[in-house]
């Protein structure tokens, strides 16, 4: 049971669309996992601020889907899907090199993708860490301004799992920890003045999308949790985020460019804040 007190650092996060910062209007974005959920939002709110979006994901009819859904909105010159299974490393380079054969550059990056498996811990690790790390070691090297690119910025998603243990699923909580000291020590890089690539990450709590909708006691037993009987009796408690106030936080880490190695935590609709960690 977590003792949630009122932190006097929440800020708030929405997204003016209107806004131009400079950073996303005309910019080219890579998101994975962006069919649905959060990637979902992620696009859609990168694409109401002007950027070109490329979505990345594994299922193809499920993609086309979603560009054809987006290109109606936005325009078919701004979207494009490409399949991209993040545990494959040709998979990923040629997902980002067909980003940038359509436009030229890649600017920000929505490194998304995770699952829960802790009974295929070994799968669950690649998805969830390797796969982050696979998709922005790929991305940097179109993005760094001393390897020709133009900088940037790359948004991991981690988790709360990542921060404070969730004890019914310590596989998904060490990728989850991976991802944020992965993140942090990026943005502490020394050669940051070189590469100009700023990195940081989003761990919001419990959110309404297909991986938590399709949580029961079954599909918690499928995946290994711990306890699932316990799990799946808190589940219809849980007041669960919405996408949209968690794809908020990564427009503000895209445009707070103060903001390198920083952990964005999404704790509810109305408690965004940054995280705070060890000096030393
Ligand atoms: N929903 C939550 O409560 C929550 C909370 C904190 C963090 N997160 C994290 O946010 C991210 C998105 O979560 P979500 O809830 O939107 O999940 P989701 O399952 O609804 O969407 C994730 C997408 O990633 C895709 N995917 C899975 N494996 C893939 C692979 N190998 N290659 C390419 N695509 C693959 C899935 O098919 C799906 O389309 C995940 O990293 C998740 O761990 C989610
Ligand atoms: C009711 C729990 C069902 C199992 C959920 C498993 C994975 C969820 C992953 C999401 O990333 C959730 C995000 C944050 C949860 C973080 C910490 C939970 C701490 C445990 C507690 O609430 O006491």
């Amino acid at each position: 049971m977590r003792l949630r007190l009122e932190h006097p650092s929440y800020k708030v996060c929405h997204t003016d669309a209107s806004k131009d910062t400079g950073l996303i209007h005309g910019k080219v974005a890579f998101v994975t996992g962006g069919t649905q959920g959060i990637g979902h939002a992620i696009a859609d709110a990168l694409l109401k601020k002007g950027a070109k979006v490329v979505i990345a994901a594994r299922d193809s009819d499920r993609g086309k889907e979603v560009e054809v859904d987006f290109a109606k909105l936005y325009g078919e010159e701004n979207v494009l899907f490409t399949k991209c299974d993040v545990t494959l490393t040709d998979s990923v380079e040629n997902a980002i090199k067909n980003t940038v054969d359509r436009y030229g550059r890649i600017d920000i990056v929505g490194n998304n993708v995770g699952i829960l498996n802790e009974k295929d811990y070994e799968y669950c690790i690649n998805v969830n860490l390797l796969g982050i790390i696979r998709v922005a070691n790929t991305a940097m090297k179109y993005m760094r301004k001393d390897r020709g690119g133009n900088g940037g910025v790359i948004i991991n998603s981690a988790s709360m799992a990542g921060l404070e243990p969730n004890d019914n699923s310590p596989v998904y909580s060490a990728s989850k920890a991976g991802i944020v000291g992965f993140t942090r020590a990026w943005g502490y890089s020394l050669d940051y003045d070189d590469h100009l690539v700023r990195m940081n990450c989003l761990c919001p709590d419990m959110t309404d999308t297909p991986f938590i909708r399709s949580l029961n006691l079954e599909t918690l037993k499928e995946k290994g949790v711990l306890q699932p009987e316990l799990f799946a009796e808190d589940l219809p408690h849980i007041k669960s985020i919405n996408p949209a106030t968690v794809a908020n936080a990564f427009i503000d880490l895209v445009e707070d460019e103060s903001k390198n190695g920083a952990a964005l935590l999404v704790e509810s609709d109305t408690k965004v804040r940054y995280g705070e960690f060890m000096e030393y």
